[in-house]
């Protein structure tokens, strides 16, 4: 039998993403021990129950001893609280990883807390659900998914390559980027398209009180689309907001330009205008299909944009 990419791996968090890492590292046999702490009796309880790694724990501290890597899959207002928690635990030469939405906050709430000899290379899978919890997660996540990491200027480059690899063996593509750039991104093609999502819904719920059940009875496909983003954890996407604000902001600002020139367009009754924009991104899905980027998720009954293949694939 081949050894295992690390002796010992720590999953700190163990929800939607935290329970699918889980998963695969067994399937893969990646670690030859899997440690998992979260911060919630019941919620380790559930862990436990589903059998999801070797040992049990409370304390992120006594979790994180000996292991080779650590995952820390925390909503991001948490991250730091974690890093503090495992800091005094940490083996020298482990690496530390983290799975959250968002990167310049995470690296200034964490890197303080992480010891010299230990190196923290954040990341972020762009793989996920509407789901959250233990019981939400599959082994399949990252299959044919990006995942970014954001590495820091001083980052050790065979620890990055082992982190690398441990990602491929989940499945995932791997990119890298500057976590300013990563944050801009994410804002307009993640961060947005939630934030848009819980705000249509909201507004739905708001008129429901005068059109009675009209809301879900009629709701078409597109307003069921929104429902499925914004029924997302609300501790997640609240801590999203708060710890990626500059780049949400911005990409507001120029989301409500946009807007109020559509707007304008309708009222004063310029259907060129309108078909114009229609047209331009109609063309913008068409070309994501035809360069194969779409994949289908049966499981979920969604389509969900997947990295280009390669060349040599997409023939
Ligand atoms: N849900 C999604 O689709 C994706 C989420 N992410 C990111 O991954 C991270 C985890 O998200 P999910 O797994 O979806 O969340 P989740 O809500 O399913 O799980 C979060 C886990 O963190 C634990 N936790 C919370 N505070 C803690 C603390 N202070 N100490 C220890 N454990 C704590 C919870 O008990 C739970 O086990 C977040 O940062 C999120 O931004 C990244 C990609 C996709
Ligand atoms: O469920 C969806 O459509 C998502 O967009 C999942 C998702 C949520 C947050 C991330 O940081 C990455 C992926």
């Amino acid at each position: 039998m081949p050894e295992p990419l690390f002796q010992k791996i720590a999953l700190v968090g163990i929800g939607l993403v935290g329970s699918s890492l889980a998963r695969v590292i067994r399937r893969e046999r990646m670690a030859g021990t899997l440690s998992i702490a979260t911060r919630r009796a019941e919620t380790l309880a559930r862990a436990q129950e589903l059998g999801l790694g070797d040992e049990y724990f409370l304390d992120a501290a006594e979790a994180v001893r000996d292991a080779d890597l650590v995952v820390i899959s925390v909503p991001v207002g948490a991250s730091g609280a974690v890093a503090a928690e495992i800091a005094a635990g940490l083996k020298p030469g482990a690496i530390v990883t983290d799975a959250g939405s968002t990167k310049t906050s995470v690296i200034r709430e964490v890197t303080s807390f992480i010891p010299e000899n230990v190196h923290f290379i954040p990341g972020h899978p762009i793989a996920g659900t509407e789901h959250s919890g233990p019981g939400a997660g599959f082994a399949e996540l990252f299959e044919e998914r990006w995942c970014i990491l954001t590495p820091l200027p001083d980052t050790d480059a065979e620890a990055q390559a082992k982190l690398t690899r441990f990602w491929e063996g989940c499945g995932s593509r791997v990119d890298t980027m500057d976590p300013e750039h990563h944050d801009m991104v994410l804002a307009i093609v993640s961060h947005l398209p939630h934030i848009i999502a819980y705000n249509i819904v909201g507004t739905a719920d708001d008129l429901e009180a005068v059109t009675k059940s009209e809301v879900i009875k009629y709701s078409a496909s597109g307003f069921r689309d929104f429902t499925r983003l914004a029924a997302s954890d609300p501790t997640m996407w609240r801590d999203v907001c708060l710890h990626n604000r500059d780049a949400i902001l911005e990409m507001l600002a120029r989301f409500s330009e946009d807007l109020s020139a559509l707007q304008r367009a309708i009222r004063w009754g310029d259907g060129d205008k309108l078909f114009d924009l229609f047209t331009r991104t109609r063309d913008i899905r068409r070309s994501i299909i035809e360069a194969g980027q779409e994949v289908d998720v049966p499981d979920f009954g969604r389509h969900v944009l997947a990295h280009p293949k390669p060349e040599s694939e997409s023939a």
